[in-house]
């Protein structure tokens, strides 16, 4: 292995992984990248005809074919950095058969927008417990960027986050390119926690177009939600942060409002009367709300903190509630 040139592997293959497989090629950095292709013959499909099947398919993979793997453990011994690209709620299954030795003096990086189920954490507390990785080498990419508008090659930001400054701009410095401008941040708990809960609160968006609020309700709707955001990353990781930066207040406002965002896809589904099973069936994606949803809950209850929207799309999603009863009682508690 050249280890003066950085080798980077892309854990998972769903629309974010493939969309950040074309911002690696994009990026000019001399490096190396390789994939994590759970499924073999969608891992033969890209290596014979250069498009992932299923996610983003007009976008052509360049890598080469001896680089896309479907056993983890060949890309993350290969990788310098590592980063983790699989809904929140497939991680564990992703890294079956990966030991904290595989990991030792490698970069992770989390590009996961959501809670791992059961444990309630965010992958960044994941990994620091379950893989012993110390919190100086896990890095988090964030901020609003949906990965059509990457295939397309829209002009788009992202914030990564880390405690080691260097850890960051070393990620920085192999994502970015023509049209993806990178910004280091070390408010790695706060970006974690702020990028689950916008897609808490672009389902709760969903859920009120569903049942028919307009865009007038909308916007007091997100103008609460950042609110109520701050209130939860001000209490779990209190530092000064400015709320309306970009990898919190833009990553709302994309998720809240784009036609790409899979949580308000998923909440506009529910609002319309889909139970949560045909909505997850209807969408071939994850919306990571619908797990986070739980996982908040709980953690805000361990903590004593009151989140007023995120319960009431917990009611809707996990208590049966009716959405229009439920958002009505939510929009007498909006100021
Ligand atoms: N799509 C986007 O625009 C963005 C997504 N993200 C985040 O990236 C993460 C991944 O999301 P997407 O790529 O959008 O997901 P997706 O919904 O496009 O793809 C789902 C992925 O899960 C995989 N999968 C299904 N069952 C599995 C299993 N049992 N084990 C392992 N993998 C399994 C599928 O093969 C597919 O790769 C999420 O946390 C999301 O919030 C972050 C920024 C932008
Ligand atoms: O995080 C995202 C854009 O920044 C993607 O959001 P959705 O999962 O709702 O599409």
């Amino acid at each position: 292995m050249d280890l003066t040139k950085p080798a980077v592997g892309i854990i998972g293959s769903g629309s974010w992984a493939t969309a950040m497989i074309k911002m690696l090629e994009d990026n000019k950095t001399d490096k190396s990248v390789y994939w994590w292709v759970r499924n073999r013959e969608t891992a033969d499909y890209i290596r014979t005809y250069r498009h992932n099947p299923n996610y983003l398919s007009a976008v052509t993979v360049k890598i080469p074919k001896r680089h896309i793997h479907s056993d983890v453990r060949s890309v993350i011994g290969h990788a310098s950095i590592v980063m983790l690209n699989t809904p929140a709620a497939f991680l564990k299954d992703a890294l079956k058969g990966v030991t904290p030795e595989m990991l030792e003096g490698k970069i992770v990086v989390s590009a996961i927008k959501g809670i791992i189920p059961d444990e309630n954490q965010i992958v960044g507390d994941f990994l620091q417990e379950r893989y012993g990785i110390p919190i100086e080498r896990i890095a988090v990419i964030s901020g609003p960027c949906h990965a059509e508008e990457v295939s397309l090659e829209k002009l788009s930001y992202l914030t990564v986050a880390s405690q080691d400054t260097d850890a960051a701009t070393r990620v920085a410095a192999v994502i970015g390119n023509r049209y993806i401008k990178t910004i280091v941040s070390d408010d790695i708990y706060g970006t974690e926690y702020a990028a689950v809960l916008k897609n808490i609160y672009a389902v709760a968006g969903g859920i009120c177009h569903g049942i028919g609020f307009g865009d007038n309700f909308q916007a007091v709707l997100v103008s609460n939600a950042i609110r109520e955001m701050a209130h939860f990353v001000n209490a779990v990781h209190p530092i000064e942060r400015d709320i309306k930066e970009s990898a919190y207040l833009g990553d709302l406002l994309v998720t809240a409002y784009s036609q790409f965002s899979r949580n308000r896809t998923f909440g506009t589904m529910i609002g319309k009367g889909y139970s949560v099973r045909s909505a997850q069936l209807e969408m071939n994606m994850v919306a990571e709300g619908y797990y986070a949803s739980n996982g908040i809950q709980q953690i805000c209850t361990k903590l004593g903190i009151e989140l007023p929207i995120c319960q009431a799309v917990y009611q809707v999603l996990y208590r049966n509630a009716s959405p229009a009863t439920e958002m009505r009682l939510l929009a007498e508690k909006l100021t």
